[in-house]
């Protein structure tokens, strides 16, 4: 058996047609939503998403605005550009690309947000308002990845009612917060979340229905450790040099002999990252919606 693939680059490109729909639609009702995102320091692989990001929205009609600080930036020239941001009346929704650089306090930053403006949904307001709120719909900005890894299932008519998903990875952008939308009532999928203290990985993964890998760690999700008919998702991202050409490439964290064994796996690249990028649109695309009413 070769796995199908969960593919979300294809996936992302019909969310962006629907969002530009219901961007040209808000254009109608005088409001054009505004994406600004807060890059600290010359990461290249940071700068590459926050690029993508602006070519994300250009595509969609969504405005950007972009704010770049050097990576000595200090604490406070960062939770003043956020407090810009806040009162910006262009910018309706705003991201601080993560990760910040050392010596940083990200949590500061990020609780500094208006909550009304969390287009990443990371804020604790928010972070809370899921957690408190299961059995009903929830009106603020989802986190971006665990919310793609779920559009992407469903868009594939996977059903997660009553399925058995193996988390691996306690991240904040995935692994500690994917559980709050798998659990919640329409969803209904029963979640064990694995982290480097867990005894027996593969004890857990064997059982599983589903696996969302987002360890960071290549090939950690290996065939003899998947259920036959199991469906994967690879969030982990390494970079990794090809020795031949000396230039890095992405890996997984799902290694490539699993496509004989699961039903379906998502690719890395192709897979979660174009999801994640889509659902932060979506995110601002809503949060226009809903000021609105
Ligand atoms: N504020 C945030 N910071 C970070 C987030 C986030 O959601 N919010 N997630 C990641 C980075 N990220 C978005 O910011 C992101 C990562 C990967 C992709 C993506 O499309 N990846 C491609 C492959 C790219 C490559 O070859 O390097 C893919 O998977 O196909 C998009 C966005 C950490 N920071």
């Amino acid at each position: 058996m070769t796995a199908q693939v969960l593919d979300g680059k294809a996936t992302a490109a019909v969310i962006k047609a629907e969002l530009t729909d219901r961007v040209a639609a808000l254009a109608t009702r005088g409001v054009r939503p505004g994406l600004a995102t807060l890059l600290v320091g010359e990461d290249p692989g940071s700068q590459w998403y926050v690029t993508g990001k602006h070519k994300d929205c250009a595509e969609v009609g969504i405005a950007s605005i972009r704010e770049d600080l050097p990576a000595d930036a200090t604490q406070e020239q960062i939770e003043d550009a956020v407090r810009r941001l806040n009162d910006d009346p262009q910018c309706t929704g705003f991201i601080v690309q993560l990760p910040l650089p050392k010596g940083i306090d990200t949590h500061r930053v990020l609780e500094l947000i208006d909550p009304a403006k969390d287009a990443d949904g990371l804020h604790p307001t928010n972070l809370g308002r899921l957690v408190l709120r299961v059995n009903e719909p929830v009106d603020t900005p989802l986190p971006c990845t665990p919310r793609g890894i779920v559009e992407l299932l469903s868009r594939h008519g996977i059903d997660l009612h009553g399925a058995d998903v193996v988390v691996v990875g306690r991240g904040v952008t995935v692994g500690r917060t994917i559980g709050l939308l798998l659990t919640r009532r329409e969803v209904n999928a029963t979640v064990t979340l694995t982290h480097t203290g867990t005894e027996d990985l593969a004890e857990h993964t064997r059982n599983a229905d589903v696996v969302i890998a987002a360890a960071g760690v290549p090939s950690v999700i290996t065939a003899d450790i998947v259920k036959p008919g199991a469906v994967v998702v690879d969030v982990g991202v390494s970079r990794l040099e090809d020795p031949e050409t000396g230039r890095s490439r992405v890996v997984g964290d799902v290694d490539p002999g699993v496509q004989e064994i699961a039903a379906w796996v998502s690719p890395n690249p192709g897979g979660v990252g174009p999801m994640t990028r889509a659902m932060l649109l979506q995110n601002v695309v809503e949060m226009a919606e809903r000021r609105l009413g």
